[in-house]
């Protein structure tokens, strides 16, 4: 592709850091710059949709499988594109943010996909947006070996795992780019630096541009990505149908939309994957103002409770019934050093991916190296040869839409304890990202940004319908605080306690914590340099 006159419209808004411009060259801000050019719009009509809809809720319209688009459901012929190469079998995938130790650790790991995520797992700093897109492209280039000052050899195997990449969803901003004068969507800025730089080199290599797509609402969603991929496949000269990408079914509107969603990328489609932690988010998000969706202990919320259930069955069934993967979720233990502790985190593990194979996923998530083993033990017990259970297709589901809202039956207040977690989570979590570390390991557990939104919007809801008062709240805030103060002496309590407050304990709910705690706090402006 040819650089083009859309250069001069594309604007680094930061300072250069190490190896910057092999990721930030003219061609590749030019490639960014038209699909900013050509989705900026369409990305901020998506935006106002889920306004509106939101709104629509809160005022009482019911949730409901769409009528518009029954003829979609209804017709048994059509199905997504066959699987791509290195996605045939996807027993076990294992996610991480693209930082070289774990990049190196993941493709080693035995996992059959390394989902590298700019989502969840990653705090956007500059410097992990473009580190990341380094990490990605040298070890697609088989660059990556390195060896560490202690004498640690990181150096890539002969099984790799294939990659995913997941780009952050469409309600953020890449600030340190404009187009225009306005911030590039961090999902085209994500998606563009990977697809241009490492497209070709992964069709090369016997592969091809994957992707996990987080966050949709809806099938509009879906379709807007439809057409990112046909336009970036167009002007890279990749043939149309090359791109596949896995959404994450991890929004309670989009669970009335799977089918929907899958018809609308189908030629660029591979399955759906089960994002229950921001599935619960968005439930609690979306319902908060309704007594009867008040929720307990996040620990009491599992996966069993009939809702969850009933999600995760219509995902096999929808899946299936189109020929496409169904993926499972993150089980949150990491093993951790204490044998004890890791024998029992082993445990439920192997107690969630059993179920789900036994379900029919076809495989399903891990946070840790650790966990591979037993995620593919599980799978390799139900699958044996097989690459996966497509024939299982699960006709004897039947989910309505009272069945996925049905979260009356485990609904209640907090315990005590499972507040006290909750913003101990939080507080942990938002000085961690304010770092720039995206995912960490708490009390045995992974926590991200989609566990830490569960968190503070718990609190909010608990507050909001007065199961637990604003003084409680207050008084556990300032312990978590002085507790992370006098372990982590550099922790950047105000800045900590003021994201708390406005996005738990403030009024109006902000609908992430991410768009503006990164305008706040992760973007580090310099003069523009292109
Ligand atoms: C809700 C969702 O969206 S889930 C998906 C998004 N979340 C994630 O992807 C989280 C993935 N997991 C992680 O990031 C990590 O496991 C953490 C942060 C939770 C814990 O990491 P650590 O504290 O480093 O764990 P631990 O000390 O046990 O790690 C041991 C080794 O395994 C490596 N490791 C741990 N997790 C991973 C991973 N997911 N991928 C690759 N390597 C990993 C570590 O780098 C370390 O390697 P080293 O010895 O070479 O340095
Ligand atoms: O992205 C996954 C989730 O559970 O959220
Ligand atoms: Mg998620």
């Amino acid at each position: 592709m040819s650089t083009s006159a859309l250069t001069h419209r594309v604007r680094v808004l930061a300072a250069p850091g190490d190896r910057h411009d092999e990721i930030l060259t003219p061609a590749a801000l030019d490639f960014v710059g038209r699909l900013a050019d050509a989705f900026g719009e369409r990305r901020q009509e998506i935006l106002k949709e889920r306004r509106r809809q939101a709104i629509r809720i809160a005022a009482g319209a019911p949730l409901d499988f769409p009528i518009a688009t029954s003829a979609v459901r209804g017709d048994r012929s059509w199905r997504v594109a066959p699987p791509a190469p290195g996605l045939g079998d996807r027993r076990v995938e294992i996610a991480g943010p693209p930082e070289r130790r774990m990049a190196v650790n993941a493709l080693n790991s035995g996992a059959h996909v390394w989902m590298a995520d700019f989502e969840d797992a990653t705090a956007p700093t500059w410097d992990n947006v473009i580190g990341g897109q380094l990490t990605l492209l040298d070890a697609i280039s088989r660059r990556i070996d390195f060896s560490t000052q202690e004498g640690r050899e990181y150096r890539l195997g002969d099984r790799l795992a294939t990659v995913m990449v997941r780009p952050r969803g469409w309600h953020l901003v890449e600030e340190h780019l404009e187009f225009d004068g306005r911030p590039v969507p961090a999902s085209l800025v994500d998606f563009g630096l990977y697809f241009f730089h490492c497209a070709q080199r992964q069709i090369d290599a016997g592969y091809g541009p994957y992707f996990y797509l987080p966050k949709l609402e809806n099938r509009y969603e879906a379709r807007l990505w439809n057409d990112v991929f046909v336009l970036a496949q167009e002007l890279l000269g990749i043939p149309r149908g090359t791109v596949r990408a896995t959404v994450l079914i991890e929004t309670i509107t989009a669970a009335f939309e799977m089918e929907e969603i899958l018809h609308e990328l189908r030629e660029h489609s591979a399955g759906l994957n089960a994002g229950r932690w921001d599935y619960l988010f968005s439930l609690i998000k979306t319902f908060g103002h309704r007594t009867d969706f008040l929720l307990p202990d996040r620990a009491k919320v599992t996966m069993t409770a009939p809702f969850m259930r009933a999600y995760t069955e219509l995902l096999v069934r929808t899946c299936h019934r189109r020929g496409a993967h169904a993926i499972g979720g993150m089980a949150a233990q990491v093993p951790g050093r204490d044998p004890a502790a890791r024998e029992a985190a082993l445990a439920k593990v192997r107690l969630d991916k059993e179920r789900e194979a036994e379900d029919g996923f076809d495989g399903s998530w891990v946070a840790h190296p650790g966990l591979v083993p037993v995620c593919r033990e599980v799978f390799d017990t139900v699958l044996g040869d097989r690459p996966h259970q497509l024939d299982r297709t699960r006709d004897d589901v039947e989910v309505t839409a009272a069945d996925l809202l049905s979260v009356r039956r485990v609904s209640g207040p907090p315990t005590p304890e499972g507040v006290r977690t909750d913003i101990a989570v939080a507080v942990r979590y938002f000085d961690a990202w304010l770092r720039g570390e995206g995912a960490v390991a708490l009390d045995g557990l992974m926590e991200d940004a989609a566990t830490a939104e569960i968190a503070r919007v718990q609190v909010w809801q608990w507050l909001r319908h007065r199961v637990v008062d604003r003084e409680t709240v207050e008084r556990l805030l300032d312990d978590e605080l002085a507790a992370l103060g006098a372990q982590h002496p550099w922790a950047a309590l105000d800045e900590v306690r003021e994201l708390f407050e406005r996005t738990a304990s403030a009024g109006e709910l902000p609908l992430f914590f991410t768009p503006d705690a990164y305008s706040r706090h992760l973007v580090r402006h310099a003069e523009a340099r292109s």
